[in-house]
């Protein structure tokens, strides 16, 4: 086991782990449990030289779960797919409830195919007809949550710390011989020789695709492989797997979600949304579910702001000089200065590995070297900087990071972001609203009778404005301070379920202007709803309303749209746009600043036209940071 680091990856509840080091492979296991029978009655007949162009073969099925009754409902209804040699093939998603990732499980085996596909091939003649076993020759590399052992938190912020001795292991010894001949990545820096605990989010997902590739499976399964990938990457990775795909080596089928860009060399679509399923030529299945493809650009001219609730530009809620991150040599940050404010709404920008992460663990006082920023000018007047240039500070909230209490900055800076939602714990006892009401403090696990927390963080924020608290403004002392606060938080997880849960979903996927009754059934159903049974796409947006529901002065959004369907991404920009608010619905307030990480401008609610003077850009390059005007 020494080649196994701690983390372990995987597509979520329904799919098969994978461990770095191990097995991106197909999960053996669970496939020999349940179709070993029916794969083998495929692969003992003779080979036929037409059926052997195929790659995928499910001529018309319906596709449940295992265990399913005689009556129960399908996964997927009348599917019918058939992937020939040669064919590019793009897996689209769009109803929400993890259909993409059903139908790449249904390959690998996880669900009961009726009928099952027919001798002499069955499900992959390609590999059958060979005499290949499916077991060993297809891959998945999907980005669904690391799943840990019971469901419990971990500590994602292990990273930004010294690496301890059992996360030492680099990506250069992960993937071993595999890679003699790969060069340097990531600019001018070499990643191969960082612990993997170290990499980014977007060269961890680099590194996964590589080692998928070197390990020569005959099929790779890529769900969203450009997620969290840097612009000037994803054009380079997408040609690359399109001529490994043409070399067969391997073939490729990539995952999109419905409002991804499909690339130009993608010629046939599977599109699922709920249980129905339509597979063909890429032009007539466009045209047949009407996607519009390629962009949102008309989606977003629609979503135009009704606000009327502007943002203003107050009090400087953060404030950064000349800050400075090193891990031994290796300068990440170097004299970055930035100030955020009340109002503003900020796009972090910069390439993978460019440090946004780390500058979003400063400000939420996760980054232990957070607490070492402040110098002044004389203790650095040896350097041959001038000296006004020496000094530096960081500053949450007028105050240094040591003299702000953890619980205190929890609540106040409201973060939703990769490593979160890998770490949030699933217990399967806990519901969507205890999620939802671990926000208003920033925790990990439900707290207080009603599951909406014990106030412990209010006294930070409450110094700050606290418009649209419904009265609670400054302290909550005493019994009927609390009880106003637990009204307004309850009051609050409803405002938020109702603006960004199902119902909103279905209000957005019907017409924006039939406007359903709110309150209903539907919203208290998922209230209840156990949190780790969701799908993912859902997962995530549910741990957006907990990063939005408490209101903070502070909301730092890093890379939340990936995995979430189109219909949650419009109905979230809606709420962080504040498009209701005019209207008296909910959204984020003009007293609150918000900072979101993406690598896709398309994604950003705000832009320079309409939201003037409080849209800004904040670059991150070479250790350096600089607003783009
Ligand atoms: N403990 C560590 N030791 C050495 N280098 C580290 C450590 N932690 C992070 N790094 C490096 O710091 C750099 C910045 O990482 P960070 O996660 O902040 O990048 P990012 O801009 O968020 O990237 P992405 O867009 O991929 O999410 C990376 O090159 C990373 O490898």
């Amino acid at each position: 086991m020494a080649d196994v680091p701690k983390y372990r990856f995987g597509a979520g509840d329904d799919s098969s782990s994978f461990q770095i080091g191990k097995d991106e492979r197909f999960n053996e296991r669970r496939m020999r449990e349940n179709t070993l029978s029916e794969m083998r009655r495929g692969s003992r007949l003779s080979t036929n030289a037409s059926s052997s162009e195929l790659v995928v073969n499910i001529p018309k099925a319906d596709v449940y779960r295992f265990g399913d009754g005689k009556h129960a409902q399908p996964l997927f209804r009348d599917l019918n797919w058939t992937v020939k040699e040669g064919e590019s093939w793009a897996v689209i998603g769009s109803g929400g409830g993890g259909e993409k990732t059903a139908l790449f499980n249904t390959l690998l085996g996880h669900y009961r195919i009726a009928p099952y596909p027919p001798p002499p091939g069955g499900l992959f003649p390609f590999l059958t007809l060979a005499g290949l076993d499916p077991y060993s020759e297809i891959s998945i590399v999907s980005f669904g949550h690391r799943q840990q052992a019971g469901g419990a938190f971990y500590d994602y912020s292990a990273r930004y710390g010294a690496v301890h001795e059992e996360d030492r292991l680099t990506l250069r010894q992960s993937i071993k011989h595999s890679v003699q001949r790969a060069g340097r990545t990531d600019g001018s820096r070499s990643f191969l020789d960082l612990p993997l605990i170290a990499l980014s989010n977007g060269q961890t997902r680099r590194a996964r695709i590589l080692k998928a590739i070197l390990k020569k499976p005959k099929l790779l399964l890529l769900d969203e492989p450009l997620t969290g990938l840097d612009i000037k990457t994803r054009p380079l990775l997408l040609s690359t797997l399109y001529s490994l795909h043409v070399k067969k080596e391997p073939r490729v089928i990539i995952g999109l979600r419905g409002q991804d860009a499909l690339p130009e060399w993608v010629d046939h679509v599977v599109y699922v949304k709920g249980s129905m399923v339509t597979a063909g030529e890429r032009e007539s299945v466009l045209r047949m579910v009407e996607l519009g493809l390629g962009g949102w650009a008309g989606q977003l001219k629609k979503n135009k702001s009704t606000a009327n609730s502007t943002p203003k530009i107050g009090e400087t809620l953060i404030d950064l000089k000349n800050v400075k991150v090193q891990y031994s040599d290796r300068k990440v940050l170097d004299q970055l200065s930035w100030q955020i404010r009340q109002g503003e709404r900020w796009h972090l920008v910069g390439e993978n590995g460019s440090g946004k992460t780390t500058l979003l663990s400063l400000i939420t006082g996760d980054h232990p070297q957070s607490y070492t920023q402040t110098r002044y000018a004389s203790q650095d007047s040896s350097s041959s900087d001038s000296p006004h240039e020496t000094s530096s500070h960081l500053q949450l909230f007028s105050q240094p990071r040591s003299r702000l209490p953890t619980t205190l900055l929890r609540s106040a800076v409201a973060i939703l972001s990769p490593e979160l939602f890998d770490a949030f714990p699933r217990r399967s006892n806990m519901t969507v609203w205890d999620v939802i009401g671990t926000g208003f403090d920033g925790d990990f696990v439900p707290k207080g009778k009603k599951s909406v927390g014990s106030g412990i963080g209010m006294q930070v924020s409450s110094s700050l404005s606290r418009e649209g608290r419904g009265g609670c403004e400054g302290s909550m002392e005493g019994q009927d301070g609390w009880k106003e606060e637990e009204s307004w938080r309850m009051a609050r997880v409803w405002e938020v379920l109702e603006a960004l849960g199902q119902e909103a979903w279905k209000r957005a996927d019907t017409s924006a202007s039939t406007i359903a009754a709110p309150s209903s059934n539907l919203t208290h159903q998922f209230a209840q709803t156990s949190f780790p049974s969701l799908p993912l796409p859902q997962q995530r947006i549910v741990l957006l309303m907990r990063a939005l529901v408490g209101r903070p002065p502070l909301i730092l959004l890093d890379e939340v749209w990936s995995g979430m369907d189109e219909t949650m991404v419009r109905v979230a920009r809606e709420y962080l746009r504040g498009d209701r608010l005019a209207a008296g619905g909910a959204g984020v307030g003009p007293d609150q600043a918000v900072v979101v990480i993406t690598h896709w401008e398309e994604e950003v609610p705000w832009n320079r036209d309409e939201d003037a003077g409080v849209f800004r850009k904040f670059r991150l390059s070479g250790g350096k940071g600089w607003v783009e005007e």
